[in-house]
């Protein structure tokens, strides 16, 4: 039994058994994952809860993307667990529970593609067999490209958008998707202020309806006002704090040494 599952009418009864045990919407045990001799991950374990903003921080090569990526089920662990809502992550992400914003490099941005299409994509697990959209369908991505701006430019190549319109386009992605957990590889790494505000802001209000948000970013100075929680990673989770408490000086030291502590972003 999950602990999802366990509701008071599975327990033995009594007052203090009368809570019901909600299951973080983002559950990471003891997750170990090496690529080959390269050890990414090392027993890390993270809960997020539903209706948060988390900011993950750490140096390149920190093991970000590797988290990420075990989070959605696209990597196993080698060792450890991982549950969304209290479900497997090949469950979460059948029934269209988990959306992904990967890193700019990881999609092929020649594919012949529309900016709509990217968007529809989030729809499959709303679709039958046949991926023929409803109403319902085009109505959820058309107010997706319009959350993020895009609605002007929904007919162009994916390829053909800026660095931050491509960005917003996979944010629009998991918006009309309906994701409860959204993962965000990244999304503010070369994009425009505009873009980098419109992202921030739709975070916040997915968040605000009750979603949850683990992004990625470099942009230390941000921070504060984009997430409730932030974690440190360096192979390991080195803290999950408040966003002022991981950004304090020693605990940045700790992750990226010292000269970041002038220069005000990770890179
Ligand atoms: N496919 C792979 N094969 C071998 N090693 C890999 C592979 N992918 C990542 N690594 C290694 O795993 C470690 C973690 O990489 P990861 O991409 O998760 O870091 P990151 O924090 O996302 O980095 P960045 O900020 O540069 O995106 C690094 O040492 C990296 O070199």
């Amino acid at each position: 039994m999950t602990r999802a599952e366990q509701t008071p009418a599975s327990g033995r009864g009594g007052a203090a058994a009368s809570a019901p045990v909600i299951a973080p919407a983002i559950s990471v045990h003891n997750v170990t994952v090496h690529y080959g001799e390269v050890l990414a991950l090392d027993d890390v374990s993270i809960d997020v809860a539903a209706g948060q903003v988390c900011g993950l921080i750490g140096m390149n090569g920190s093991g970000k993307s590797t988290l990420f990526k075990t989070i959605t089920g696209m990597i196993r662990p080698d060792r450890g667990t991982v549950t969304l809502g209290g479900r497997a992550p090949a469950i979460a992400r059948k029934v269209g529970a988990v959306g992904y914003v990967p890193q700019s490099e990881e999609v092929d941005w020649a594919f012949p593609i529309s900016v709509r299409d990217v968007v529809m994509m989030g729809r499959y697990g709303h679709m039958g067999l046949a991926r023929r959209p409803k109403a319902a369908d085009r109505t959820a991505v058309d107010d997706a490209l319009a959350r993020v701006d895009l609605a002007d430019l929904a007919d162009r190549q994916i390829g053909q958008l800026s660095g931050g319109q491509k960005k917003r386009a996979f944010v629009a992605r998991g918006i009309a998707q309906g994701a409860s957990v959204l993962l965000l590889d990244e999304p503010f790494a070369g994009v425009d202020k505009r873009s980098e505000a419109t992202i921030a802001t739709v975070l916040r209000e997915l968040a605000a309806d009750g979603a949850t948000v683990l992004v990625s970013t470099h942009d230390l100075n941000a921070l504060p006002q984009l997430a409730d929680e932030a974690i440190l990673l360096m192979r390991s989770v080195l803290m999950h704090s408040t966003p002022a408490e991981v950004l304090q000086p020693t605990n940045l030291a700790r992750a990226f040494g010292l000269d970041v502590l002038q220069r005000g972003d990770s890179e």
